[in-house]
C-alpha cells in the first residue's frame, strides 16, 4: 500500500470515528454541529416515503401512459396488456429450407419455388413437390416439408427421400410445417400490464403487429448543481474544485429510468435557485449541495419560500444524512442531494430511486444479501451505505468510502447496507446493486 493510500484510508476512518465520537457524546437527534435533527427519518422509512410520495390523494403514482414508438419504448413499463393483433405465425409456414411435398414420394418437382414473402402458391396435387424456403407460405394441400438435406432429385427431376443409417428419412404428416396460430391466436394476451419492456418484448410486440406500445413514460428529471466553488473543466485551483456531480448524475438518473431534461449549474445564488425551481416543469427536480445550514445553503430556505411540503428532511444514513425530499407542486417532487459526492450517491439511491421507480411504474428490485468478507465499522445510530466489490459469493468492503470520496464507489459493484452498530466479518448485509453492475452499461443507459 502506498503512503498516499494509507493516508486516504486513515482519512476515511477518521471521518467515521470523528462522527461516531461526536454522536455518542450527544443525544441521537442532534448533528455533530449541534443542529437539532428532530425530523431525521429512518433509512428504510425514507425509502418507503419516497416510493409512496407520488401516490398522494387519489393518484396512482405513475405518470399518465402514452403511445410510444417501439424504438423509444425500451425500459418502459407496459400500461396495457400486450394482446396479439394477429395469429402467430399468421399463415402456415415452412420451418426448414427444402421441399413442400404432397402425399408419399417420389414427387414431381415444380419448376418455380416458393420464397418467404411471396404471394400464395397454387395448391399441390398428390405426388407433387415444390422447393420452399424457411418462412415461406405453405401451398395448400402440402402434407409435409422435406428438408433439403433429406432429399435429392434424380436426373429426371424427381424428388426422392435420402437414407441415413440404411433407413430412409421419415416424412410424417405435418413435419416441419409451423401451423398458423401455433404461438398465439389474435386476441390472446401475450404479456400482462406492468411488464418491463426489454429487447425480447420489443421483438414480440413487433411480431404481434404493434408499431407503438401504451407505456408509462420516463419521468422527466432536471438537475440543478449548486455551489460557487465548482469548475466545469480543468484542474482545481484557488480553492475551486471540479464539479463531480454534473457528470455523474445525468447518466445515473437515466439508468434509474429518468429522462434528463435539464442540467444546470446555479451557483450559490438563492434568487437563481428560486427561479430555476419555479420555472421547472420536470416531474423530478434534483438539486446538489446547499442542503445543510451553512450561510450559502439555500435549498431549505427556498423550499420554505415556495411553500413546498417537506416529506423527508434528513435521513439517519451515512453518508448523506442532510438529504431531503419535498413536494414542490402537485405533480412535482424535489430531491435535495447533499453536496459531498458519495453523500449525493447515497441520496440518489435512498430517495431518487424509489421515487422514479413509482413514477415509472417499475417493480422494486428484489432485495438480496451477501456475506461481508471484512467487518465494517458502524455508525452508532445511523445506517451506513458502503461501496463493496462482489467477489464470488462475498462482498468486499472498499476503502475510500468517506462522504467526499468517489474512489470507492467508482470501483464498486454495489453498496452494502450496514446497520447501526456495524457488521462483523462474515455478517450478512443487504446489497443495493449499481445499475450497470447487473444490467450492463449499454442496457441501462439507453
Ligand atoms: N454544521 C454542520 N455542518 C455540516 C453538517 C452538519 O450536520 N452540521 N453536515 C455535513 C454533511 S454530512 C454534509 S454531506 C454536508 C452537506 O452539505 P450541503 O448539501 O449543504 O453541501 P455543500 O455545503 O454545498 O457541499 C458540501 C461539500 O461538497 C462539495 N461539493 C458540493 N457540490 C459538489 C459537486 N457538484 N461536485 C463535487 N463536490 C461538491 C463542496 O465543495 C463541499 O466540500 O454538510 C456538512 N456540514
Ligand atoms: O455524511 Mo455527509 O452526509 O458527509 O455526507
Amino acid at each position: 500500500m502506498t503512503a498516499h493510500a494509507t493516508r486516504a484510508e486513515e482519512d476515511a476512518d477518521d471521518l467515521d470515528v470523528e462522527e461516531a465520537l461526536a454522536l455518542v457524546k450527544q443525544r441521537p437527534d442532534h448533528t455533530p454541529g449541534g443542529t437539532p435533527r428532530h425530523h431525521a427519518t429512518d433509512w428504510t422509512e425514507a425509502r418507503t416515503i419516497a416510493a409512496r410520495a407520488p401516490r398522494h390523494g387519489s393518484r396512482t403514482g405513475y405518470l399518465t401512459p402514452v403511445a410510444v414508438p417501439l424504438a423509444s419504448a425500451l425500459g418502459l413499463t407496459l400500461a396495457t396488456p400486450l394482446t396479439a393483433l394477429t395469429d402467430l405465425p399468421s399463415f402456415d409456414t415452412s420451418a426448414m429450407d427444402g421441399w413442400a411435398v404432397s402425399g408419399p414420394g417420389p414427387w414431381d418437382v415444380r419448376e418455380e419455388g416458393v420464397l418467404a414473402g411471396h404471394a400464395a402458391h397454387p395448391p399441390l396435387t398428390d405426388g407433387e413437390a415444390v422447393r420452399i424456403a424457411t418462412g415461406a407460405r405453405i401451398p395448400p394441400d402440402t402434407t409435409a416439408v422435406l428438408r433439403s438435406e433429406h432429399g435429392r432429385t434424380d436426373d429426371k427431376g424427381r424428388l426422392h427421400v435420402t437414407t441415413a443409417d440404411r433407413a430412409p428419412h421419415t416424412v410424417t404428416h405435418g413435419q416441419d410445417i409451423r401451423p398458423r396460430g401455433q404461438e398465439c391466436r389474435s386476441g390472446d394476451q401475450l404479456l400482462p400490464v406492468g411488464t418491463l419492456v426489454t429487447p425480447p418484448v420489443l421483438g414480440m410486440a413487433a411480431a404481434a403487429g404493434y408499431d407503438t406500445l401504451m407505456a408509462v413514460p420516463r419521468p422527466r428529471a432536471a438537475v440543478f448543481v449548486l455551489g460557487d466553488e465548482l469548475l466545469g473543466a480543468g484542474l482545481p485551483h484557488d480553492g475551486l474544485i471540479r464539479d463531480a456531480l454534473g457528470p455523474l448524475l445525468p447518466p445515473w438518473l437515466r439508468a434509474l429510468g429518468a429522462e434528463v431534461t435539464d442540467v444546470r449549474r446555479v451557483g450559490d445564488d438563492e434568487h437563481a435557485l428560486h427561479e430555476a425551481i419555479t420555472a421547472c416543469d420536470a416531474d423530478v427536480v434534483v438539486t446538489t449541495g446547499g442542503t445543510a445550514a451553512g450561510p450559502v445553503d439555500h435549498v431549505h430556505p427556498t423550499l420554505r419560500r415556495i411553500g413546498a411540503e417537506l416529506l423527508v428532511s434528513g435521513v439517519r444514513v451515512r453518508p448523506g444524512h442532510p438529504m431531503l425530499l419535498a413536494r414542490t407542486k402537485e405533480n412535482q417532487h424535489l430531491v435535495g442531494l447533499p453536496g459531498n459526492p458519495l453523500a449525493a450517491v447515497s441520496g440518489l439511491l435512498t430517495l431518487a430511486e424509489p421515487l422514479l421507480r413509482t413514477l415509472a411504474a417499475r417493480p422494486a428490485p428484489e432485495s438480496y444479501t451477501l456475506t461481508l468478507r471484512d467487518g465494517v465499522q458502524g455508525h452508532p445510530y445511523d445506517t451506513r451505505l458502503v461501496p463493496v466489490a462482489l467477489r464470488g459469493d462475498r462482498a468486499l468492503p472498499l476503502l475510500y468510502n468517506g462522504p467526499a470520496m468517489l474512489r470507492g464507489v467508482a470501483a464498486a459493484d454495489a453498496l452494502a447496507v450496514v446497520p447501526p452498530g456495524g457488521a462483523k466479518p462474515g455478517a450478512e448485509a443487504e446489497l443495493l446493486d449499481l445499475p450497470w453492475a447487473s444490467g450492463g452499461i449499454g442496457v441501462c443507459f439507453t
